[in-house]
């Protein structure tokens, strides 16, 4: 079965007005965020796995990978029920210090938390297009006979431009409606060649959860979260999912005062 561009029925997309509540958690500092997405983690993991027994969780690159570093191993949860797929991948050998899987596999496989084979890799030996569409394949086996992908949660970043997983400010991604995973081939970010989860998919999970820090990227929390601007991450906006931010002071600085 090929998610092809004719597969997917097409996915109306509107973002003409913020449709989702949203649950803006503002925490002291870094440390807090981490002890924030554990907690987070420990909830929708075990619920997953008591209700499916399993629990997929969609990951990025980015400083999300060192605030996992430091709550995965504090979680009380069967890592042997998880699966990790990636928001967003670059195709680049294994060994390539920019591949997110390289990443993920030296920190939580070398230390036996989890093994290799929990992870839904690409085949980095792919040229990009056919990269995205072997990786949909794989996702697929995940989650049999779907219409989309239900991860029980991405795991997200945002860069300073308000970019998540590879979707770009006034990139093509971001109008791809109508496969699981697209390919980009010329990131702003380096490396220029990656894989993405499109919005049909990143919509369709049950929770999606922004985790920042860091007074970089308080502009852009300004200017997705008060102004409303449709960069990439407010985009993300789970048709029956909740949608999480969980931010440091320094990122929320420039936020208007929030009722709790
Ligand atoms: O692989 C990637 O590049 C990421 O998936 C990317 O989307 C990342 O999440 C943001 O660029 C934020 O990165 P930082 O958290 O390091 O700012």
């Amino acid at each position: 079965m090929s998610h092809s561009l004719s597969k997917l029925p097409h996915h109306e997309v509107h973002f003409d007005r913020i449709m989702v509540a949203e649950d803006v958690q503002i925490v002291a500092s870094d440390q807090e965020v981490i002890q924030a997405l554990g907690a987070l983690l420990q909830v929708i993991s075990n619920d997953a796995i008591a209700a499916r027994g399993k629990f997929t969780v969609g990951v990025s690159g980015g400083s999300l990978i060192s605030f996992l570093t430091k709550c995965l191993p504090k979680l009380n949860t069967d890592f042997t029920k998880w699966v990790l797929a990636f928001c967003d991948e670059r195709v680049v050998p294994f060994d390539d210090c920019e591949s997110t899987y390289g990443t993920y596999r030296k920190a939580f496989c070398d230390s036996g938390l989890l093994k290799p084979d929990q992870f839904i890799a690409i085949d980095p030996n792919l040229n990009v297009h056919d990269a995205a569409k072997d990786y949909a394949e794989r996702l697929a086996k995940v989650f049999p006979s779907a219409d989309l992908p239900s991860f029980d949660v991405l795991l997200l970043g945002m860069g300073p431009d308000g970019h998540t997983c590879s979707l770009f400010p006034d990139h093509p991604g971001l109008k791809i409606d109508d496969v699981w995973v697209a390919a980009v081939e010329n990131s702003p970010k380096p490396p220029p060649n990656r894989v993405t989860l499109t919005y049909p998919v990143i919509n369709n999970s049950a929770n999606c959860i922004f985790a920042l820090s860091g007074a970089g990227k308080a502009d852009v929390v300004k200017r997705i979260l008060d102004d409303g601007e449709k960069l990439p991450s407010r985009l993300v906006q789970p048709t029956n999912g909740k949608l999480v931010w969980i931010l440091d002071e320094a990122a929320a600085s420039k936020l208007k005062p929030r009722s709790s």
